[in-house]
């Protein structure tokens, strides 16, 4: 079999609009939303969305340390219904809650060491469309790109975080917020 590349499944529409109504105003009451502060070439700048990472362990990316908050019940059920659908377990999810089109995610790909080589992520998107892109590191103009959508989920597999990066543009059209929920395996705890 030829290995996909990049490995994205895209399934529109998974959440009903009507579960995806619920989660969205549950996620944005029930979360404990935090802007957070990274390093970035020596700075230190606020991150341009909310988030929040909850799960069993720790997670460290862009020079920070991130300790958990506890599971939620329902994004519980939901990374049992992911791990039925695709027979891998996820012990963690990043929580992002882009509040306008000022609230972005830069190029980037899920690779921390702790993700082991083949990271499985799967995005939930619920709340305002926006783009997602995907661009060959080796290769710029080679791009995919998607506008997730209320309810929608997006699965990036195999080696698609080896080769591709991945980003949340902003925009100046004016839009809603959107709040998405990446579910992952992380092997271990950071190494300090
Ligand atoms: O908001 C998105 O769709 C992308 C989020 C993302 O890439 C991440 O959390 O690593
Ligand atoms: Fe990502």
């Amino acid at each position: 079999m030829v290995a996909q590349d990049p490995d994205v499944l895209y399934w529109p529409q998974y959440l009903t609009p009507e579960d995806a109504d619920q989660l969205y105003e549950h996620c944005s009451g029930a979360l404990a939303w935090r802007q957070e502060t990274i390093r970035m070439f020596g700075r230190v700048v606020l991150q341009p969305r909310l988030q929040v990472w909850m799960g069993d362990m720790a997670y460290r990316y862009s020079g920070r340390t991130f300790e958990p908050t506890p599971w939620d019940e329902q994004l519980t059920a939901l990374a049992r219904r992911f791990q039925d659908e695709l027979q891998v377990p996820f012990n963690s999810v990043l929580c992002n809650w882009y509040q306008s089109g000022a609230h972005s995610m830069g190029w980037h790909s899920d690779n921390e060491p702790e993700l082991g080589n083949e990271p499985v992520i799967v995005s939930v998107s619920i709340g305002a469309a926006r783009r997602f892109v995907l661009r060959q590191r080796s290769n710029h103009q080679q791009r995919l790109e998607y506008l997730l959508g209320h309810g929608d989920v997006l699965v990036m597999r195999g080696r698609t975080q080896q080769r591709w990066e991945h980003a949340l543009p902003k925009t100046q059209k004016p839009v809603g917020a959107r709040i998405n929920l990446t579910y992952r395996y992380l092997l271990r705890s950071p190494q300090p």
